[in-house]
C-alpha cells in the first residue's frame, strides 16, 4: 500500500493530507446506548462512492467510559480469546501491569490468525451489549438488520501500527464492518481493492466510527500511526460515584493507548452450510 505522506515512527507526521472530519454541535437529545444522533459524513470526494461512512464521535463521555472499560476489564475474560490465552503473561482484571501485554481479544466467532477462516467449533457467545450497539447503528444508517457475530478488539500502544490488509474471512461480505475507536487518535489509511491504489488518510479520534460497506468493505486499509494527544473526551463530566472501582486504572492506561473494536457479521447460516458441505 503506497503511503501518501511522510510517516516516521518517532518524528511528527505530515498531517496536511490527512482528512479531518469535524463534529458539529451535538443535539441535547440522546439516543439509548449513550449515543447522540449520528453525525455522519459520506460525501467526501475521496470516499463517497465506495460505501465508506465516517461517523464523527457519537458517544457521550459516559458512553466512551463504558466501552473503554468493557474492553480492558471484561472482554479479555475467558471464554473470549486474547493473544495471551495459554501464554505466560496472563491478563488479569486486577493486575493493571498485565494489560500492556494485550494486543487483541476476539469475540464470537474467533478469528484464526493463521488460516484466516472462522470455524463453527471455535465460537463463544457474542457480548449482547456490543451486538445491540451495532444493530442500532445499522438500523439508524438504514442497513438491513445486522447481527454482530465476530469481533476483534485491537489494543494499540503509541508505537503500534497495523499493516495494510483486507478483511475477507467473513462469509458475508455484503454486511458492513463497523470499526469503533477509543483513546489516542490514529491515522487511518483507506486504499482500494489492490495495493497499488494510493490510499486516503483520515484522522480517527476517540469515539469515531468507520463503517466499511459496499466497495470499501474489501478495500485495503492500515493504521500507520497512533498520535499522542492531550484530548481526553472520556473524562468529561466524570462522576466517581457512577464509575467502576477499576476506572482509576483504566483511565491512566487509555491516555497512552488506543482501542479499536472491529465488528463483523459473519453470517452464521452460511458458515454452517459451508462447513457441512466441506
Ligand atoms: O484499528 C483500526 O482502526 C483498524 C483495525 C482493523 O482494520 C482490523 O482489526 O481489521
Ligand atoms: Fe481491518
Amino acid at each position: 500500500m503506497a503511503v501518501c505522506f511522510n510517516l516516521s515512527k518517532s518524528g511528527s507526521p505530515d498531517l496536511s493530507r490527512v482528512i479531518h472530519f469535524n463534529l458539529t454541535d451535538h443535539d441535547a437529545q440522546k439516543y439509548e446506548f449513550e449515543v447522540y444522533p449520528l453525525n455522519y459524513e459520506m460525501k467526501h470526494a475521496d470516499i463517497e462512492e465506495i460505501g465508506l461512512l465516517f461517523i464523527v464521535n457519537p458517544f457521550t463521555a459516559a458512553g466512551q467510559r463504558y466501552w473503554i472499560q468493557r474492553c480492558y476489564l471484561d472482554y479479555p475474560n475467558s471464554p473470549n480469546v486474547t493473544n495471551l490465552t495459554g501464554k505466560k503473561h496472563i491478563w488479569s482484571k486486577n493486575d493493571v501491569h498485565t494489560w500492556k501485554y494485550l494486543r487483541w481479544t476476539t469475540l464470537g466467532y474467533h478469528h484464526n490468525w493463521d488460516t484466516k477462516v472462522y470455524s463453527l467449533d471455535h465460537h463463544t457467545p457474542f457480548p449482547a451489549d456490543l451486538a445491540s450497539l451495532n444493530a442500532f447503528f445499522a438500523k439508524i444508517l438504514q442497513f438491513p438488520p445486522y447481527f454482530a457475530e465476530a469481533a476483534i478488539v485491537n489494543y494499540y500502544h503509541l508505537d503500534s501500527t497495523l499493516a495494510g490488509h483486507v478483511d475477507r474471512s467473513e462469509f458475508d461480505l455484503e454486511a458492513p464492518l463497523f470499526s469503533i475507536s477509543f483513546g489516542s487518535p490514529a491515522i487511518f489509511l483507506l486504499g482500494g481493492q489492490t495495493k497499488s491504489e494510493e490510499p486516503s488518510a483520515m484522522m480517527l479520534n476517540s469515539g469515531d466510527v468507520v463503517v466499511m460497506s459496499g466497495q470499501s468493505r474489501l478495500s485495503y486499509h492500515a493504521v500507520p500511526k497512533i498520535l499522542s494527544s492531550e484530548a481526553t473526551p472520556w473524562l468529561e463530566l466524570e462522576n466517581h460515584e457512577q464509575e467502576r472501582p477499576e476506572w482509576i486504572h483504566v483511565k491512566k492506561v487509555i491516555c497512552q493507548s488506543r482501542i479499536n473494536l472491529n465488528v463483523r457479521q459473519a453470517q452464521t447460516e452460511t458458515i454452517s452450510k459451508s462447513l457441512l458441505t466441506t
